[in-house]
């Protein structure tokens, strides 16, 4: 059996950004075995580039000399030998690259991609949401207008943040002004689109409560992270003063602490992260664990090209999917290079991808030509998990 040989943390950055600071870089795993094998996966970057970078040099000496083809046996002895990585976030998202790098590795190795590993695939295509479309939006005007440009392209559910720089507390104005920004845009779409409220995590349930009542009439579909993420109580105040649908689940780093949320009915739609929920091997048991409660899954996918084609394949396989997060149409363009473009949206959907593994192939030379050395991102007063341009009042 192929053992594991190198493994190689990979930063990719360009100076062409795109709609989103936290995703301007791109953390890549390559996985090479001892037969010459080689798996990509990708791991979370924000403003943990560098922290990231490093974990994963430490994690690989928990990998190196393992089978390749038992990412979950590899998994559960990284979980005994990692005393935090139930509560390390680099820890958890070096893991899910190298997992994400084992499963190509196997598919590549058996010629099939990973959805026919896992039982197969439920659906051709996977119906998307767009996000990272509203960049620059200020007035109810600019997002009414980028709004109708995503509807154009074939979109039927979109997501926006539309609290500009309000934060903890939101006072009448911020309200109105959030009102405005949701009315523009549900007037633009038509009824007939799903409309999904992205909070980041960042109010005080209160605040969070009144924001429920004053949008509850624009029918969004979901509320995403309306309290902040470690918030429970403030939580389960909110659901208490609310019927709209909860949806979170992209900072969860274990198929447990998934459970907490899922049991204890304090989500609705659960959006795991297959880059930092454990990769292919713990993301695969929170869409059962999900389906057993009537919780559908809506993936957090919002980095790079890589995630994106895992996120597809997962995707395919997921009975109880609600649809898929994309930001493939407001990548840069290095970004959605990195991938050849097998991964397009149609009219709202993408199709699998069907080549064996991560089911994409992989520009292996332009990987090599954006490679830089990690280093820190700026930190400036717009807050790194925002849309470009929107933290502003008007
Ligand atoms: O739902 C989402 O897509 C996320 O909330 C992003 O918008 C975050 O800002 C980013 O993942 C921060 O790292
Ligand atoms: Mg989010």
């Amino acid at each position: 059996m192929a053992k594991i040989s190198e493994i190689e943390p990979i930063v990719l950055a360009h100076s062409e950004k795109g709609s989103a600071t936290w995703a301007s870089v791109m953390i890549v795993v390559k996985v090479i075995t001892s037969d010459g094998q080689v798996g990509y996966g990708e791991a979370v970057p924000t403003l943990r580039v560098i922290n990231v970078y490093n974990t994963i040099k430490q994690v690989s000496k928990g990998y190196i000399g393992k089978e390749a083809e038992k990412p979950e046996e590899n998994y559960q002895e990284w979980y005994k030998q990692d005393f935090y990585l139930a509560r390390s976030f680099e820890s958890a998202t070096a893991t899910s690259a190298i997992d994400q790098a084992l499963w190509d590795i196997i598919g590549k190795e058996l010629g099939a991609p990973i959805y026919k590993l896992l039982g197969g695939k439920v659906r051709d295509k996977i119906p998307v949401y767009a996000n990272g479309w509203y960049q620059d939006a200020v007035t109810p005007e600019d997002f009414a207008e980028k709004a109708k440009d995503v509807i154009k392209k074939g979109y039927k559910a979109l997501k926006f943040d539309p609290f500009g720089p309000y934060y903890n507390w939101i006072d009448e104005k911020g309200l109105k002004e959030a009102e405005e920004r949701v009315k523009a845009v549900r007037e633009a779409v038509g009824d007939e689109i799903d409309i999904l409220i992205e909070h980041h995590g960042r109010f005080n349930a209160n605040s969070a409560i009144l924001i429920a009542k004053r949008l509850e009439k624009y029918n969004p579909m979901f509320m995403e992270e309306p309290v902040h993420h470690e918030d429970i109580e403030g939580l389960r105040k909110y659901k208490q003063h609310t019927s709209l649908n909860i949806a979170l689940g992209e900072r969860l780093i274990s198929l447990k602490e998934a459970a907490f949320y899922v049991s204890e009915g304090l989500v609705n739609i659960l959006q795991p992260d297959l880059c930092n929920i454990g990769g292919i091997t713990v993301g695969r048991k929170v869409i059962s664990l999900a389906e057993a409660f009537d919780v559908e899954i809506a993936f957090h996918n919002a980095f790079g090209s890589i995630q994106n084609a895992y996120s597809l394949q997962l995707a395919s396989i997921t009975p109880n999917l609600y649809l898929l997060e994309n930001f493939y149409d407001w990548f840069p363009q290095w970004k959605r290079d990195v991938v050849y473009d097998e991964t397009k949206v149609e009219d709202g959907h993408v199709k699998v991808p069907e080549k064996p593994g991560i089911g994409v192939s992989i520009n292996e030379k332009l990987i090599e030509s954006l490679k830089v050395e990690p280093k820190e991102l700026e930190v400036l007063e717009e807050p790194v998990w925002v849309v470009k341009g929107t933290w502003k009042k008007y």
